[in-house]
């Protein structure tokens, strides 16, 4: 099947698979001249995995970053709260007009797996309603509630975390699968708020009520948060769950190091009344001095460069807006002005509280003493001479909240502004604590972090270029709390997060 594109298709995905003669052997490339010849497309890890299962197709996979196997700051659960500038795109966002004009940092992977690599692991699905409503949205029922079962048994592999201690009461197993791909697990370290959290909401009851099991398709309430971590303590992304257990295969490859500048119309005879088959991608291993390589996939080219990339390869391609990518001076080749378009990001305040307990995480991020000790612990070393120090246990072996809680803004709010959130079941916020304060931690001082989220944001903004270069970086504009209802849902969580702190356990 060829990837046709003209008006309307939507939801292009990009970077192609193809399907070759004689496999010769899986691995990950550096430089393209190593690829064995006659591998020609790519796409994303989950595809490449499921695809590359029928040992007829051929699969590649073009990576604008680098490997992820066996990076230790990768595989180190605790290490996403730092930012590691050299796994990151590292881009900004344009002066965001809701934050007083200021640019802020917008992370994205830039290594296999992408922000599965980098991300802070909470394993948290949408609600039934959120599901629902994609269904009624794209009139196709595989995304309702109860269809989408299937795929995320399928995804989710329920582990016990490092070091099996009770989680008891912390989910419900059934509505969790034991068979899938991607490690699952709950909490493998205590922090020292645990019983706190949970004292609280017992205390407040109400909307604060204790959830058995956020991911039922209810969310409301506050629950145990479960994370893409295995049981050593490892993380779980795309890339090592999807990507590295397939590495075998001699039907699947993957080169590292490679950015797609854009996808090309193979057959030139095609025009944009009857289709173009974008089937040659173009990119480059050195961005600044060349050259541009092209390959062609035999059968299809499969686009996942995520938010960000996916549109920035398709505008340079000539897919998009026809006026705007005209006034830029390139060739528009398909209609489509929504591509960029309506980009929606969740505004969060990393709240930060000083605290006056010394059990908090804030010496790890500042103290080198405390982390080499912790990541001792981590490698399962004898610690205090007794035996029992497990792999992948301790603070590092986890991510920085075990606890997570959603609720809906009042009446008042929705009826002044709307209800953005997609159902009765859904939140428009999100809350969770932090023993620590993290990504910049302070010299001195001892933190609670409550970070509150709006994950039904009514602001919307876009994804667009400004060069004809097509490895300059994209304009990133979020429109961060530029709709009234974000900056009053925001207050509103903030009002919720100082009556949880209140709550007097
Ligand atoms: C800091 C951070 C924390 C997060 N925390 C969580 C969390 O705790 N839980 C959660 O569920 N979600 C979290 N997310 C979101 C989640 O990680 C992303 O939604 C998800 O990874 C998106 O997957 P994707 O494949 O669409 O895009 P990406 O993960 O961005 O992957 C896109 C891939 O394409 C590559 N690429 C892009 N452009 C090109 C190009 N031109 N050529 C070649 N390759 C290209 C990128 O390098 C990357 O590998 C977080 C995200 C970030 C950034």
């Amino acid at each position: 099947m060829l990837l046709k594109l003209s008006p309307p298709p939507f939801g292009l995905y990009a970077l192609g698979l193809a399907f070759l003669q004689s496999p010769v052997f899986a691995a990950i490339y550096d430089r393209f001249n190593d690829l064995p010849s006659g591998r020609e497309g790519d796409c994303g890890l989950v595809l490449a995995n499921r695809l590359s299962e029928n040992p007829k197709h051929n699969v590649l996979v073009l990576e604008a970053g680098v490997s992820s196997v066996g990076i230790f700051n990768i595989t180190v659960p605790y290490f996403s709260t730092q930012i590691m500038p050299q796994f990151d795109w590292n881009l900004t966002t344009t002066p965001q007009s809701g934050l007083d004009n200021n640019v802020i940092f917008f992370p994205r992977g830039f290594i296999l797996g992408g922000s599965s690599s980098i991300n802070g692991m909470f394993y948290t699905r949408g609600s039934a309603d959120d599901f629902d409503r994609f269904a009624e949205v794209t009139g196709e029922n595989g995304w309702s509630w109860r269809s989408i079962q299937r795929y995320l048994a399928l995804n989710e592999k329920l582990v016990p975390p490092a070091g099996n201690p009770n989680t008891t009461g912390e989910f419900n197993p059934s509505v969790h699968s034991l068979n899938g791909t991607t490690s699952v697990s709950l909490p493998s370290f205590a922090q020292s708020i645990d019983t706190k959290v949970i004292d609280a909401s017992s205390e407040l009851g109400g909307v604060f009520s204790f959830n058995l099991d956020v991911n039922s398709g209810f969310p409301l309430g506050v629950g145990w948060l479960p994370r893409t971590i295995d049981s050593q303590g490892r993380r779980s992304s795309s890339a090592s769950s999807y990507l590295e257990t397939v590495l075998r295969r001699k039907n699947l490859d993957v080169l590292v190091n490679a950015r797609v500048s854009r996808v090309l119309p193979t057959d030139k005879s095609s025009s944009s009344t009857t289709g173009y088959a974008f089937r040659t991608v173009q990119f480059a291993q050195d961005i600044v001095n060349g050259p541009l390589h092209e390959i062609i996939a035999t059968k299809e080219v499969i686009i996942s460069g995520g938010v960000v990339g996916s549109p920035q390869i398709l505008l340079n391609s000539g897919i998009g807006n026809s006026t705007f990518l005209s006034s830029l001076g390139i060739k528009p080749l398909v209609d489509l002005p929504s591509v960029g378009q309506n980009l929606s990001d969740q505004s969060f305040i990393a709240n930060a509280f000083l605290v006056n307990s010394t059990n908090t995480y804030d010496d790890i991020n500042r103290n080198n003493t405390v982390k080499t000790a912790a990541l001792k612990q981590w490698q399962g070393q004898d610690l205090d001479g007794l035996p029992g120090d497990v792999q992948g246990s301790g603070p590092l072996g986890d991510t920085f909240a075990n606890q997570i809680s959603y609720y809906r803004v009042g009446k008042e709010l929705t009826n002044r502004f709307g209800d953005f959130a997609s159902g009765p079941t859904s939140p428009h916020l999100e809350i969770y604590p932090g023993n620590g304060f993290f990504i910049v931690t302070p010299p001195t001082g001892n933190y609670l972090s409550m970070t509150t989220v709006v994950v039904s944001p009514a602001s919307r903004g876009s994804i667009t270029i400004n060069s004809t270069n097509p490895f300059t970086p994209p304009l990133i504009d979020p429109g961060y709390l530029t709709a009234e209802f974000d900056v009053a849902a925001m207050k509103e969580a903030l009002k919720i997060t100082y009556t949880f702190l209140n709550a007097s356990g």
